[in-house]
């Protein structure tokens, strides 16, 4: 573009118009499941490995399912599980040509403005070499029309070419804009509602480059493309230019033309393949760019180790590379910039000897040469614009296929996806930011809610009075994590969290403490077994309704870059929480005193990830988040060793007033949580191998007895 902009500036005094983008005992429960993994009502059907297919139809995962009646019929018609194998492409890929073309035939009136826009703008400029030729003929007196007369025609295709482009622009831009912003907000909840191995899998980089860098691939292949040297618009003109110079000159045009365009593709195609110098000179800026962040993010540990010499080396030697690549970047620069022009001079010089002989033999009129020394350039212009958007069109199918390969083959948490998609709805419609993530049916008939799965589920009132009355149990869980399906993790656990009261879990690194948290905060699903509250299985409920009756306050708590008040509201994201509730949240949790003396008190900003404030008191705050969701059963992951003696007791503090009335487990680290626990529960080979209260484990010296033994000062 750059390069085409230099080049029309040169030709301008020429040619002045070249002005150059989501249950009963027995088999029902296994086919349902494994049929909604397949028919998902509410997002495209997604095809399973075979691997994890066979674990849903598995008969302990029908065993689990032995507390409600059968959902679905055999005589439902989504039993049969066969598709057609181009349905199963076809729904597997999220961004398909069908979906695009549904997405913008909800903007038909703005597309067909575009059209006749661009139509109204390539006549418009496909008209003025004829009328410079024209005004060339009326200066020689070879024309009888009035030099005014033709002026003013060319006055108003001057003034309406720029009208039809802003119209052009305008409209396909806002079109793309709105078809993008639905689809990145459609790949946005897609992701948000994969099962939790989708994440072990994919590094968040890689996701959020799905949403950024590709899609920015995407959006750019129409953004980008909507000038007057690129896409459409280029290949109208040089469509439109080869059959204007057919029309003028039928004996000239093949010769001619085809030399334009010969040259023109040469040309346009040799700087497309320095490409990767241009690239390369990015890459070498962002090393150079990591190098310095790297440096000054670690400046502490850079100074203790005296590296300034080895950064200074280190980013030496990128500058160097930067420089390198820069020079090379030049001559690139200064060898396209002139080859263009060559490609011009080229066909001037072809026109001006073929032309001019013809003209000298009187066969062909000065003012048709003159013509077809604009479209010279306008040709020269377009072809290369088409080059460099076919180019643009192979990046953007290469990052289409990333995102719909990262899509297709993950799985869809389908308990979450019902739960979100009943949120969704509950929400009002005016929302504009809700609105973009309710497809209206462009993302296929998969995408309704299937109110028939939904009316299985227990109501959110029922969760909230289960888990508040109820036991939580553990019964014979077996579970191996997705991506290491071979190591069972546990197996064959039991265990009761007692309504109300504290559970202290104990074991040696890697004995499955966190594995079992994750279970009853339903990150995962256990392989075999279920997980009961009040004789429940938890599957019964949807994700949504489950996380609201759980709250996890884990050792590193994660806090969002927004202010103090903000990350406490969290604990209740859809609601709009009190000033007073936050602040009561915050003095329960004893975080109040040194919020108000922050900066701007409740409103100060807690960095990334809540990195301007101390350990200590991201833990406050996130028992503040938590006091405030007040869900019946809490899970913690009692950390308080990197904490001085001061912020260890305000946390212990504030965890206790915390954990009171609660059902509790607690990953236990400290000696007096263990001890003050209702039971205590040690986990070992993926199973709790002893429980009961300290004194009745110590009296048992078994594992717990050696622990204490080994551990008490770490205890301590
Ligand atoms: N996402 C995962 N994918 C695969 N394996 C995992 C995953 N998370 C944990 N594991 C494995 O599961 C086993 C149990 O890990 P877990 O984190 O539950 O242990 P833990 O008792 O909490 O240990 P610690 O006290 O050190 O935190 C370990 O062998 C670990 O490598």
């Amino acid at each position: 573009m750059a390069m085409a902009t230099a080049s029309a500036s040169v030709t301008a005094p020429l040619i002045p118009h070249i002005i150059p983008t989501r249950f009963s005992t027995r088999t029902h429960h296994a086919r349902k499941l494994k049929l909604s993994l397949h028919q998902s009502p509410t997002f495209p059907p997604i095809s399973l490995p075979a691997s994890t297919r066979s674990n849903y139809i598995s008969t302990s995962v029908s065993r689990a399912y032995v507390t409600g009646p059968p959902v679905v019929s055999e005589s439902d018609p989504r039993i049969d599980d066969t598709e057609p194998d181009t349905d199963k492409a076809e729904a597997s890929n999220l961004i398909s040509r069908r979906l695009l073309w549904s997405l913008l035939a909800r903007h038909k009136l703005r597309l067909g403005l575009s059209v006749l826009a661009l139509v109204g703008g390539t006549t418009c400029t496909l008209s003025m070499p004829i009328f410079s030729g024209r005004f060339f003929e009326v200066l020689i007196g070879a024309r009888p029309e009035p030099l005014w007369k033709l002026l003013s025609k060319v006055g108003l295709l001057y003034s309406l070419e720029p009208i039809f482009t802003v119209i052009f622009v305008v409209n396909m831009n806002t079109v793309w804009e709105k078809v993008m912003s639905t689809l990145r907000a459609q790949i946005f909840r897609r992701v948000l509602i994969q099962k939790a191995e989708f994440f072990d899998r994919y590094k968040v980089g890689e996701l959020s480059g799905l949403l950024t860098s590709d899609l920015g691939s995407l959006k750019d292949v129409v953004s980008e493309n909507i000038s007057r040297d690129r896409g459409f618009r280029a290949l109208s003109e040089v469509v439109g230019t080869i059959c204007i110079l057919f029309a003028l000159s039928p004996q000239l045009a093949p010769i001619l033309g085809l030399l334009m365009l010969f040259v023109s593709v040469s040309v346009a195609t040799y700087k497309r393949s320095t490409v990767p110098v241009f690239k390369a000179h990015g890459i070498a800026q962002a090393s150079m760019s990591d190098c310095v962040t790297e440096t000054f993010s670690a400046i502490r540990t850079v100074r203790s180790f005296c590296g300034e010499k080895r950064q200074m080396l280190m980013f030496g030697s990128q500058v160097l590379a930067y420089q390198k690549s820069g020079i090379k970047l030049g001559t690139f620069k200064s060898i396209n910039e002139s080859l263009t022009r060559v490609a011009v001079y080229i066909s001037l010089l072809a026109l001006y000897c073929l032309g001019g002989s013809k003209v000298k033999a009187g066969e062909l009129s000065v003012g048709t040469v003159a013509s077809f020394i604009g479209y010279t350039f306008t040709l020269t212009f377009a072809v290369q614009g088409l080059v460099n958007t076919f180019g643009d069109l192979r990046g953007t199918f290469a990052a289409v296929e990333r995102i719909n390969s990262v899509i297709a083959g993950a799985e869809i948490d389908e308990a979450l996806a019902y739960g979100l998609e009943k949120e969704i709805q509950k929400k009002e419609v005016n929302d504009e930011s809700i609105k973009l993530f309710i497809s209206n049916g462009a993302f296929g008939k998969s995408q309704q809610l299937d109110s028939h799965y939904m009316s299985a589920l227990k109501s959110t009132s029922d969760v909230g009075r289960l888990a508040w009355s109820g036991d939580v149990v553990l019964e014979d869980v077996h579970f191996s994590y997705p991506l290491r399906p071979d190591v069972e993790i546990l197996n064959g656990l039991n265990l009761t969290l007692k309504c109300g009261t504290v559970t202290a879990l104990v074991g040696s690194s890697g004995a499955g403490k966190s594995t079992i948290v994750q279970l009853l905060a339903r990150f995962y699903e256990p392989t075999r077994g279920r997980i009961t509250v009040s004789g429940e299985d938890l599957r019964t409920f949807d994700k949504s309704e489950w996380a609201r009756v759980v709250s996890i306050v884990n050792q590193e708590p994660v806090l969002f870059s927004v202010s103090v008040g903000e990350n406490i509201a969290y604990g209740l994201p859809d609601d709009i929480v009190s000033k007073d509730d936050i602040i009561k949240a915050a003095k329960a949790a004893n975080a109040h005193e040194f919020i108000i003396s922050l900066p701007q008190g409740y409103d100060t900003l807690v960095g990334e990830r809540g990195g301007l404030l101390s350990g200590g008191q991201r833990q406050r705050i996130a028992i503040a988040r938590a006091l405030l969701k007040n869900a019946p059963i809490l899970i913690l992951d009692e950390a308080t060793s990197a904490l001085d003696a001061v912020s260890e007791r305000l946390v212990q503090d504030a965890l206790n007033h915390l954990m009171k009335g609660r059902t509790t487990l607690v990953i236990a680290h400290r000696l007096s949580t263990v001890q003050n626990a209702h039971q205590i529960a040690l986990c070992s080979n993926g199973q709790i191998a002893e429980l009961g209260s300290h004194m009745e484990l110590l009296a048992r010296k078994g594992q717990y007895a050696s622990l204490v033994d080994t551990q008490r000062l770490a205890f301590e």
